[in-house]
């Protein structure tokens, strides 16, 4: 598992802004730090892919130049994905995309995942990546993912998210043991309504507004 701020960088401010009340207010700014961790991420996971070498010609000369030999499929989960996606869309800016429309239904102690709306292109031999800011019981990203498989069987996963709690890292590892992991944050605890401590709150809404 990797916590990108576990070393002093400027991931550690964009999350110290994504969770300050005062600063979240400001939901373009709120989205704006969503993507910059999704570049930060994409950066990172980038390393552990494959390059082939290319010759390319400069004005001058030529030069030696390594370029992504295949770009990863990339995955999220509306609404809070939107933002943190289109990071990882700017750097794997030939990356296809998947989309997926999962929401929590709240019981009193539990939390059911309805997943809904899914479009993928074929994930046989691809490197998937998925990503969603928040990773609260993980079955979000659990029931997704296993509803991508009808996709096709990917050959490496990556998960990533912003903030993720204990409970969720550790059902998404049962879930998806062979998942390479990315977050910004590992948190305390989920609270009775299944809300990561400290957390930020609720991302879609602090995204895109909160819903009826
Ligand atoms: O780990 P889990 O317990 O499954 O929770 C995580 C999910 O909660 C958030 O979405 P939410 O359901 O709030 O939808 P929204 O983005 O539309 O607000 C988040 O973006 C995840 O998809
Ligand atoms: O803490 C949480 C849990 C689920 N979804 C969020 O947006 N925040
Ligand atoms: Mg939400």
């Amino acid at each position: 598992m990797h916590i990108v701020t576990s070393e002093p960088s400027i991931a550690n401010h964009f999350l110290a802004e994504l969770r300050d009340v005062n600063v979240q207010r400001d939901s373009l700014r709120f989205r704006r730090n969503l993507q910059r961790l999704g570049e930060i991420i994409a950066y990172r996971i980038s390393s552990q892919l494959n390059y082939t070498e290319k010759v390319v010609q400069t004005p001058l000369a030529e030069s030696r130049g390594q370029l992504l030999a295949d770009f990863p499929v990339l995955a999220t989960v509306l609404r809070a994905g939107l933002p943190f996606h289109q990071g990882f869309l700017n750097y794997f800016d030939q990356s296809p995309s998947a989309f997926v429309a999962a929401y929590r239904i709240e019981a009193t102690s539990r939390v059911e995942v309805q997943v809904e709306y899914l479009s993928a292109p074929s994930l046989n031999d691809r490197v998937l990546i998925l990503a969603d800011p928040m990773l609260a019981t993980g079955k979000s990203l659990a029931l997704t993912y296993r509803a991508m498989l009808r996709f096709g069987q990917p050959r490496q996963v990556h998960i990533a998210a912003v903030i993720a709690s204990p409970e969720g890292l550790r059902h998404v590892l049962e879930e998806i043991p062979e998942a390479h992991i990315w977050l910004a944050a590992l948190d305390d605890h989920l609270n009775e309504h299944a809300y990561i401590v400290p957390g930020l709150g609720d991302a879609g809404d602090l995204a895109y507004g909160s819903k009826l």
